[in-house]
């Protein structure tokens, strides 16, 4: 059998847990309050998908927006990790977006219902080539950004989330085990907006990584 190369972390059908409201900036955007806890939602692997394909539309959906977050990909498995040794559990990293159903999760969220549908579908997590660790020096303080049709929509530094890449890791670590190949991805800062069929998105990670990729509407 052949190694399995951690660069293609999306082949390999693990898990993919997000971080929301981790910026306080977006949280206000929303009107959502500012989490006291990692607020905390699973993607399918169905959900990734990498440059050269589309980003699919939902039908049920009015309302799809971007939003670009930073991802932590599990290099070492572990259970209830202490944050002084959370980092020696990152392979690296990659730039990503949680594309959200806007008008489908206000509707599960005035229900009491999950997001399953609003976040979790096909294509709702593009992402750029693996990043190796050292090439992020500091991922507490790096600026992500995000332009669609070439206009900047998002523009944040990750030293203003709420909870560390360490905390997160040993937080989500307790309840769920960590695999290697694992995704997290770390919330999302303001500017958050609408996309339509034909746009273009492209997004980046200061000097270290771009990526673009195209909206299309789902076939029936
Ligand atoms: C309100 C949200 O969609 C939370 C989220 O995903 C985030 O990044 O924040
Ligand atoms: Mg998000």
């Amino acid at each position: 059998m052949t190694a399995r190369n951690i660069s293609r972390f999306w082949e390999w059908g693990r898990k993919i847990i997000c971080v929301g409201r981790n910026y306080a900036d977006h949280a206000k955007e929303l009107k959502n309050a500012i989490p006291s806890e990692p607020v905390l939602f699973l993607k399918p692997p169905s959900a990734y998908v990498t440059e050269g394909f589309p980003i699919l539309v939902p039908l049920y959906t009015n309302n799809l927006h971007h939003e670009v977050e930073l991802g932590v990909v599990i290099g070492k498995a572990g259970t209830s990790i202490p944050q002084s040794d959370a980092m020696d559990h990152v392979a690296g990293y990659a730039l990503c977006l949680d594309m959200t159903a806007r008008d489908i999760q206000d509707e599960c969220k005035s229900k009491g219902l999950p997001w399953t549908l609003a976040k979790a579908f096909n294509t709702s997590c593009p992402v750029s080539e693996f990043i190796p660790k050292e090439r992020i020096r500091d991922p507490g303080n790096v600026r992500l950004w995000l332009k669609v049709n070439d206009q900047l929509r998002q523009s944040g530094c990750t030293a203003h989330m709420i909870f560390s890449i360490p905390y997160l890791i040993s937080y989500i670590s307790e309840v769920i085990s960590l695999e290697e190949g694992d995704l997290i991805l770390t919330g999302t800062p303001k500017g958050v907006s609408a996309v339509q069929e034909h746009d273009e998105l492209q997004a980046g990670i200061e000097d270290v990584v771009s990526m673009r990729f195209k909206v299309a509407r789902k076939d029936h």
